[in-house]
């Protein structure tokens, strides 16, 4: 089954849009899970059992994991995530010459460790070369970075091309050509909705992931109503989920006691922002 066709059925089966991203700064971990073997990974458990009846999807970002240990915790993660029945988007931003990306493209494989995530971000920066490996998995998910959501989105991906149509533009429609086997989607964020209108009239039929809202101010009502293809796409939100507990009171210091505390938080942010959401679907 298609990467979309298993999101469509998740977003369905839960009634919600929302992404769930898990970026475990280790600056922020509650302190009681500090002294745990793979301290990321006890945090994510708990996370998704507090949040999965909300999630469309999970979002780990590598960054959050790329040493040892990190890559341990990011298995875990996505094995059990799985094991919940959502799918799972690595966030690797990934793309490079042929032979290497390749060696890329693996992530998405199954292998001895575990499953695999569902789908991946990839950077078009390099051209379509640099992405074939993850385009020709028919079955995994390929969101390409199109309009970012940081304030320096602007500065390659706003400029005009000669013919006069912008950068992310022209990474939408080249994107849209790219899409052979239905497994292409864009990421656009929700801090530029203008932008985001303009794209999703651009390319009706792709779905987005829109990261932004939340910690980073973005419009949740524009995030769905554009961020959409036919039903389809979803709406990230990492730190607002994830360290919704700090809002109520600024601190590291827990205990085991605060287990329920700290990921009912997170259950309780996933809850209200599947909610929000869901008024403009
Ligand atoms: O590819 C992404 O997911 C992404 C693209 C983008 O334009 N902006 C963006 O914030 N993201 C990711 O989405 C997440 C946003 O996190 P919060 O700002 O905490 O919700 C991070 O993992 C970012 O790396």
């Amino acid at each position: 089954m298609r990467f979309f066709d298993r999101l469509a059925d998740r977003i369905d089966a839960v009634d919600s849009v929302v992404s769930v991203g898990l970026d475990p700064d280790p600056d922020r971990l509650p302190e009681h899970l500090l002294d745990r073997d793979l301290p990321r990974w006890a945090f994510n458990r708990r996370i998704i059992d507090a949040t999965h009846e909300h999630a469309a999807a999970y979002k780990p970002n590598a960054a959050f994991y790329e040493d040892p240990d990190g890559w341990r915790a990011l298995e875990e993660t996505i094995a059990y995530a799985k094991g919940k029945g959502v799918p799972v988007i690595l966030d690797a931003k990934r793309a490079d010459i042929g032979n290497t990306t390749r060696q890329y493209a693996n992530l998405l494989d199954d292998d001895a460790e575990g499953p695999a995530a569902d789908a991946i971000t990839v950077n078009p920066y390099m051209g379509r070369d640099s992405l074939q490996p993850f385009l020709d998995k028919e079955d995994k998910g390929v969101f390409i970075l199109c309009r970012t959501s940081n304030p320096g989105g602007s500065d390659i991906q706003d400029l005009e091309l000669a013919e006069g149509d912008l950068v992310y533009e022209r990474v939408a429609a080249l994107a849209d050509g790219w899409n052979r086997h239905d497994n292409v989607g864009l990421v656009v964020g929700a801090t530029t909705p203008d932008e985001l209108e303009e794209v999703r009239e651009q390319v009706p039929d792709l779905p987005f992931l829109v990261p932004g809202v939340g910690s980073q101010g973005g419009d949740a009502e524009a995030a769905v109503e554009h961020g959409l293809a036919d039903g389809v796409g979803v709406v990230n939100s990492s730190r607002g989920i994830i360290f919704a507990w700090e809002d109520d009171q600024s601190r590291r210091r827990t205990t085991e006691g605060d287990d329920g505390q700290f990921a009912g938080a997170s259950g309780e942010a996933a809850r209200r922002l599947k909610r929000r959401l869901n008024q403009y679907r």
